[in-house]
């Protein structure tokens, strides 16, 4: 089973990647193909959630979307394009990295623009455009959120404060949240890959007090602080990550 430190050696090999401190590697998805997640989730997943034939659109968020691959894919996983176009229209994505070289790309090979939209965002500073994107398509909240292998980057250059602020954020905004959290050994390679670049060290490596089971301990402040609930874990990818769903009560 391929792991975090295969994953590295890859990235290594393919750019610099004392240049991707927040996990912006240029080439992502040459290394981790969309399929590796999506083979895990339901192409009915919006049936199964209840959220496919309402009277209002469906909002789905997509955090760190990085060249947007994964967004494209997943929705054409879950809205295939032989449903009719004003079904599609009915399901709205919108994904955002805070690189804006990578949300370029991802605007300019998107197939599906009437769908689909990317923007540049940190969402670390000022979100105010994801409640513009709430308001412009008449929604109060996303209906599914994806935070998929975006958690440690945040953690890492933000601490432990800057990971709870984000799943509780992202908590209040969605209805659902289905999050991929990189397991420890992922942050023990990132942060040796940068002493090995003779770079210092993320700010806040050292002193993260949330360590070892990072999923469990993402559960936890979901559940006990956000008014979410665990509804159902798609196992692990060929990464050895937890896709877990989760549900505000
Ligand atoms: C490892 S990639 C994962 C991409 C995608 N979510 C996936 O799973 O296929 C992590 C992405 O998160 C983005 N990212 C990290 N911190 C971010 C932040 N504070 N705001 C927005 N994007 C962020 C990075 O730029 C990078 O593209």
């Amino acid at each position: 089973m391929a792991t975090c430190s295969v994953d590295i050696a890859e990235v290594e090999e393919m750019n610099d990647p004392g240049a991707a401190p927040y996990g912006n590697f240029i080439n992502y998805y040459t290394f981790n193909p969309p399929e590796n997640r999506l083979s895990l989730i339901p192409a009915t997943l919006l049936q199964d959630l209840g959220l496919k034939d309402g009277p209002q659109n469906t909002l789905i968020l997509d955090v760190g979307c990085n060249s947007g691959d994964l967004s494209v894919a997943f929705y054409k996983h879950l809205v295939p394009v032989s449903e009719e176009e004003s079904d599609r229209r009915k399901v709205n994505l919108l994904g955002f990295d805070l690189d804006e070289t990578l949300i370029q790309r991802a605007q300019q090979s998107n197939p599906l623009p009437s769908s689909i939209s990317f923007i540049p965002l940190d969402i670390t500073k000022d979100a105010d455009q994801l409640q513009d994107y709430l308001n412009q398509h008449g929604g109060s909240h996303f209906h599914l959120c994806l935070c998929l292998a975006v958690t440690m980057w945040v953690h890492l250059n933000h601490g432990d404060a800057g990971l709870l602020q984000l799943l509780s954020h992202l908590a209040s905004i969605s209805q659902h949240l289905l999050l991929e959290a990189q397991p420890w050994k992922c942050y023990r390679s990132a942060a040796r890959r940068l002493r090995k670049l003779g770079r210092s060290d993320f700010d806040h490596f050292k002193s993260l007090k949330i360590r070892g089971d990072v999923a469990e301990q993402a559960r936890e402040h979901l559940e006990r602080h956000c008014g979410m609930e665990l509804i159902q874990s798609f196992g692990s990818t060929t990464w050895d990550r937890k896709l877990l769903l989760f549900k505000r009560r």
